[in-house]
């Protein structure tokens, strides 16, 4: 029995990195009836049949997983968030930073496209970085897309360990991880124009290695799972909100009507970016009023 790493799936098959070799693996019935799937990122146990085909025995337990994309085990996501072509999103990002919290990995924002973006473009996203930096996050702002600081910046936090990079379709995904690693020579897609939409170029989610770490580029999505947390824990998960919560009047408050609440105060005051605000009550109401999940 050996132990290794699933690094791509494909149509039923695993692929995992043991040992230096990699061997295409199947999972067992068992794991299929007991509704196990085991994702890209898994720690397995798994028998060799042939020379480099096998099977899963055991999955390992799992630090942490994602839904979108599919993947497990994750220390790091770099949020791939383009500037313009596909247009800027805070809904988009924000969502994506709290699926992030949630799982317990830590984002890293990469505005991609700044090259296409006018002056006074430019300064409206530098203001946004300042401000997703303040919250606090790792946030990078090229000056021009891809120049060394900032692919240097990006291989600095992600080396040693395992890293997603996720953004909507067409952000710029695996053009960039190309930058990064150019000997990966992935495939990019040209964005349509007419439907200013982005075709999707990577069609299944593969970790790689990178330098000393693994990285995964993932598809890109246009749309979100609902988050599946309770409402009333929804502030938690930006932490600006949870650090100013400890001010408001009331314990659990929900920083929607309750007086005194601190959150609101630091949004009026501009020390909350007005945004994330909006984006967190949007986001509270579709929570509250989604249907329960019996599915569960
Ligand atoms: N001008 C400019 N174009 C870029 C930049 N990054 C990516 N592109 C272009 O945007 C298009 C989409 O890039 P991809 O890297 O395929 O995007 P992706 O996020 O991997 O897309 P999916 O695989 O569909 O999820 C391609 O035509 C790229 O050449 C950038 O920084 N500047
Ligand atoms: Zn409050």
């Amino acid at each position: 029995m050996k132990q290794g790493k699933i690094f791509q799936s494909l149509s039923g098959f695993y692929d995992v990195h043991s040992e230096g070799k990699v061997y295409r693996t199947r999972a067992r019935g068992n794991f299929r009836k007991r509704k196990i799937t085991p994702l890209v990122g898994d720690d397995v146990e798994f028998q060799v049949e042939d020379e480099n085909k096998g099977y899963i025995l055991k999955m390992l337990p799992r630090k942490n997983s994602l839904v979108r994309p599919p993947i497990a085990n994750i220390d790091q996501a770099i949020v791939a968030t383009a500037t313009t072509q596909p247009e800027f999103s805070s809904n988009l990002l924000d969502r994506q930073l709290i699926a992030l919290e949630i799982s317990g990995i830590t984002p890293i924002i990469y505005f991609t496209k700044t090259d296409l973006l006018n002056d006074k473009q430019m300064a409206y996203f530098k203001e946004l970085a300042a401000d997703y930096a303040k919250i606090p996050y790792d946030v990078i702002l090229p000056d021009k897309a891809f120049d060394e600081n900032s692919l240097d910046h990006l291989r600095q936090l992600f080396s040693g360990k395992e890293n997603v990079i996720m953004g909507q379709t067409g952000a710029g995904k695996s053009t960039l991880l190309n930058h990064l690693a150019p000997d990966l020579k992935l495939a990019t897609g040209e964005i349509s124009m007419a439907l200013n939409r982005g075709k999707h170029t990577t069609r299944k989610v593969a970790l790689m290695r990178v330098n000393d770490g693994y990285i995964a580029d993932t598809p890109g999505f246009s749309s979100y799972d609902t988050l599946e947390i309770d409402y009333r824990e929804l502030g938690s998960y930006f932490p600006e909100f949870k650090r100013a919560s400890v001010k408001c009047r009331f314990r659990g408050c929900a920083h929607v009507n309750e007086p005194d609440c601190e959150v609101k105060k630091e949004v009026a005051d501009g020390q909350i970016m007005e945004s994330r605000y909006e984006n967190y009550l949007q986001l509270y109401t579709d929570i509250k009023n989604r249907k329960p999940n019996y599915k569960k």
